[in-house]
């Protein structure tokens, strides 16, 4: 079986790659945003993708394939949420075209701590942010590494509010599928990928770290202690509240099933 396997293109994806294509020679894999990830696992142009936690949420007859995945037990650092005035007075939200799962964490966040609900926009890919004229933008992933500090009112890592207002982790994005049968092996070779790619931290720093614009120190940072790759039973119960919580903001539909973590 050839699978066309879809992974997100930031350097939060670099310790769940590692090393994936020795593992599974007989894979085509290719990198997206995580929003077009989603899209495409949606048409059927890929069998398997990291895709917005929100997008399984939403979606029907997908699986979680692994316990590899994109989470947060604290401060993320690249999921920012830039004011240019009092988040109370947030009227229109620019939202990362990237993004879906921070898009709809972006609207929970604010309607609970501000009771506000603002009219969205996007936020290009190829556009700057000083070419977005709205009173906050979501920026996630690589463009959001380095957002110069200071320029605006205020300025939310999205991991750390969650997780200082829950007490539980916040999951980003899953490997998931729509396919019944899947390679045996597959799931066994994306968490072994991660683990290899996490015992691999420093040496992936070292080589990605310029290209980012950051220090081989904050990249180890970066990978090691800001994004958490393992989706265990708190990140599930964090999962399960946040969507939850979207529900009732109508941001996605309500559901009485369990979450579980039942890998193919
Ligand atoms: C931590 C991040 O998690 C990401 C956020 C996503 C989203 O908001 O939909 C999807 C995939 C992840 O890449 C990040 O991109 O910085």
């Amino acid at each position: 079986m050839r699978h066309r396997i879809g992974a997100v293109s930031y350097l939060n994806t670099k310790p769940l790659i590692h090393g994936l294509r020795d593992r599974l020679p007989n894979i085509d894999l290719d990198f997206d945003l995580p929003s077009r990830l989603a899209d495409r696992l949606n048409h059927g142009e890929l069998d398997v993708a990291l895709i917005p936690s929100v997008e399984f949420l939403r979606g029907a007859g997908l699986q979680i394939l692994s316990d590899a995945c994109i989470a947060c037990r604290g401060p993320v650092r690249s999921v920012r949420l830039l004011f240019r005035r009092p988040p109370s007075q947030t009227q229109t939200l620019a939202l990362d075209v990237g993004s879906r799962t921070s898009a709809v964490l972006a609207q929970v966040l604010l309607q609970q701590q501000h009771g506000v609900r603002p009219s969205l926009v996007p936020f290009d890919i190829d556009a700057r942010l000083d070419q977005i004229d709205a009173d906050a933008v979501l920026i996630i992933g690589d463009r959001a590494m380095d957002v110069p500090a200071g320029q605006y009112v205020e300025n939310w890592d999205l991991g750390e509010q969650w997780c200082n207002l829950t007490g539980l982790p916040f999951v980003f994005a899953m490997w998931v599928t729509n396919q019944r049968s899947i390679e045996p092996g597959l799931s066994v070779a994306l968490q072994e990928a991660r683990d290899q790619g996490l015992a691999a931290a420093e040496q992936l720093a070292a080589q990605y770290a310029a290209t980012y614009g950051i220090s081989t120190a904050d990249c180890v940072t970066y990978f090691r202690q800001q994004l958490h790759f393992h989706l265990g039973e708190r990140e599930l119960a964090g999962l399960d509240l946040f969507r939850r919580q979207a529900a009732e903001l109508r941001l996605l539909p309500a559901t009485s099933t369990q979450l579980s973590l039942e890998l193919l």
